[in-house]
């Protein structure tokens, strides 16, 4: 593992001023970034959530899937608690790259899933790892994670890198009519552990994407 802290600055963010802290992995080339709020380091389990990078979600205000509302959903319940780490992970598209979701993206407008999708592709349906996210959560003293996911693989993928996580938190928000599709495949082929039934509406967050 090569991954590198490089520096920490504050960040004002709507709910609360968060402290961003930059990791660099010289393997992959990429940087990874984590903010935290309040003192993460006591001992005691850490509400967080570790997010994969999605550009068109987090950044463009698509909705296709529902990232960006985890995002901030996720923000907002770390900023209410007072205490927390959202750990920004650069593995865009689950891990295939920007220009290669772009490419999945249009199968699926041609009526593939997104598993179908990656595998037309040539890839699997998820790459990602999290073993990155050890040394990035033993430079903060972050032992324990109380984890807002409804993703069995990335629970699991954790608890084998070594990560205690003391609860799995659910986060489901940010339906759609654009996206209901996705989270069935979420839930149909990738196992997420969530009902659409039990969805907050996408009006519940703050960006308002109807
Ligand atoms: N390859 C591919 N990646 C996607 C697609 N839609 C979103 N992503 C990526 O999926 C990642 C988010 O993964 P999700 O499975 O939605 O959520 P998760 O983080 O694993 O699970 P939760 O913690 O429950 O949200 C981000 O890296 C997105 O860029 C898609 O259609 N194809
Ligand atoms: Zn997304």
């Amino acid at each position: 593992m090569t991954i590198r802290f490089i520096a920490s600055s504050r960040l004002p963010m709507p709910w609360a001023t968060f402290t961003m802290h930059g990791f660099e992995d010289d393997e992959t080339g990429k940087d990874h970034v984590v903010l935290t709020l309040g003192d993460v380091a006591d001992g005691d389990p850490v509400l967080a959530r570790v997010h994969s990078e999605c550009l068109t979600g987090d950044a463009l205000f698509s909705m296709r899937c529902d990232c960006g509302y985890q995002l901030q959903v996720a923000l907002k319940r770390i900023a209410e608690e007072g205490r927390g780490a959202l750990l920004y992970l650069r593995q865009e598209g689950r891990g295939i790259g920007l220009m290669n979701k772009i490419r999945a993206y249009h199968l699926q407008d041609g009526g593939a899933d997104t598993v179908e999708a990656n595998e037309a592709l040539g890839f699997e349906a998820d790459m990602r790892r999290y073993d990155i996210c050890i040394p990035m959560l033993e430079k903060l003293g972050i032992s324990r994670l109380r984890l807002m996911t409804n993703n069995p693989r990335k629970v699991l993928s954790l608890q084998q890198a070594g990560i205690e996580i003391s609860e799995r938190v659910p986060l489901t928000t940010g339906l759609n009519a654009h996206n209901e599709q996705y989270l069935s495949t979420k839930v149909g082929k990738l196992g997420h552990m969530m009902a659409l039934d039990e969805f907050e509406a996408a009006s519940d967050v703050d960006r308002e994407r109807t």
